[in-house]
C-alpha cells in the first residue's frame, strides 16, 4: 500500500560511516526509503552501502535503496557503471539526462540486464539548487520549466523510467510524459526547514498535490537531533495537506 510514510526516500549524505548506520536504523519504517549517493558513495563504495542498508531493518533485505551516482559520461561508461551497481540491487539509479539519447538508451539497456530485479533509471533534468540566473551563466536560455520538460521527453524516448525535476515542474512533466513515467522530486522543504542551497523547492505536501511519486528530503530530516520524529512530522503534515 502506497502511504505518504512510503514516498520520501531519505538522502543520507555523509562520509561518516557510523553516522549513516545509525540514520539509517532511526529511519528505515519511518521512510519508504534511504538514498546514499556521491558523498558516502566516495567515502565508501559498495561495502558501505551494504553495511547501511543491510543493517538498516535489522534483516538480509532492508528497505529499498535509491543510489544516487548521477552518472554522466559517455555510452559505454555509464552503462559499465550502471551494470557493477547491479548486486547492490538499487531499486532506483540516476544518471544525467545531459548525457543525451544515446547515453540513457545504454543505461537503460544495462539495467534491464538484470531482468525483473532491474534497477529503475531516472534521468536528472535540471537540479533543484540552479534557477534561471545561474543556467543562463552557463549559456543556457531556454525558461527553467520548458528545459526540464524537453529533457524529461528525451528521457522518456531513451527508455529511461522516470526522472528527477524540481517540485515546481512536476505537473508539467506529469502532463507530458504520462502517468507512468516516474517522478522523483527532490528541492522538498517544509516550511519550518532551511532552504540551504536548494533554489526551486516546495513543501511536501505541495509537491505530492502536484503529482510527484517520490519525495527526496535529506537535511530537514537528518539535521534534526531526533531525525525520525522529523520524518513522523512531516508525514504527519502531508496526511494534514499542510501547505498544500
Ligand atoms: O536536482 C537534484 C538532484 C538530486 N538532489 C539530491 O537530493 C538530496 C536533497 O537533499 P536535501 O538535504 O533535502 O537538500 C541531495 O542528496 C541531493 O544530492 C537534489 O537535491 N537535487
Amino acid at each position: 500500500m502506497t502511504t505518504p510514510a512510503s514516498r520520501i526516500f531519505c538522502a543520507v549524505d555523509t562520509t561518516d560511516l557510523d553516522t549513516a548506520r545509525d540514520l539509517g536504523r532511526r529511519i528505515s519504517g519511518v521512510v519508504g526509503g534511504i538514498k546514499l549517493g556521491l558523498e558516502f558513495f566516495v567515502a565508501h563504495g559498495p561495502a558501505g552501502i551494504r553495511a547501511v542498508i543491510g543493517e538498516a531493518n535489522g534483516d538480509s533485505k532492508g528497505p529499498p535503496l535509491f543510489l544516487d551516482l548521477k552518472l554522466h559520461d559517455i555510452p559505454n561508461t555509464v552503462a559499465g557503471g550502471i551494470r557493477a551497481a547491479l548486486p547492490l540491487k538499487p531499486a532506483f539509479m540516476t544518471i544525467h539526462s545531459a548525457g543525451g539519447p544515446a547515453m540513457m538508451r545504454a543505461a537503460a539497456e544495462a539495467a534491464a540486464s538484470a531482468g525483473a530485479e532491474r534497477p529503475k533509471i531516472l534521468a536528472v533534468t535540471v537540479l533543484t539548487s540552479l534557477d534561471a540566473g545561474d543556467l543562463e551563466s552557463v549559456g543556457q536560455r531556454t525558461p527553467v520549466a520548458e528545459q526540464v520538460t524537453r529533457l524529461a521527453r528525451l528521457a522518456k524516448d531513451s527508455g529511461v523510467d522516470g526522472v528527477v525535476c524540481s517540485p515546481a515542474e512536476v505537473a508539467l512533466v506529469r502532463a507530458a510524459c504520462g502517468p507512468d513515467f516516474i517522478l522523483m522530486v527532490p528541492g522538498i522543504r517544509p516550511a519550518w526547514a532551511a532552504a540551504n542551497d536548494q533554489k526551486r523547492i516546495m513543501t511536501p505536501a505541495e509537491a505530492l498535490a502536484a503529482g510527484a511519486d517520490h519525495l527526496v528530503i535529506g537535511r530537514p530530516i537528518t539535521g534534526d537531533a531526533d531525525p525520525a520524529a522529523a520524518a513522523r512530522r512531516i508525514v504527519a503534515e502531508i496526511e494534514e495537506g499542510a501547505g498544500a
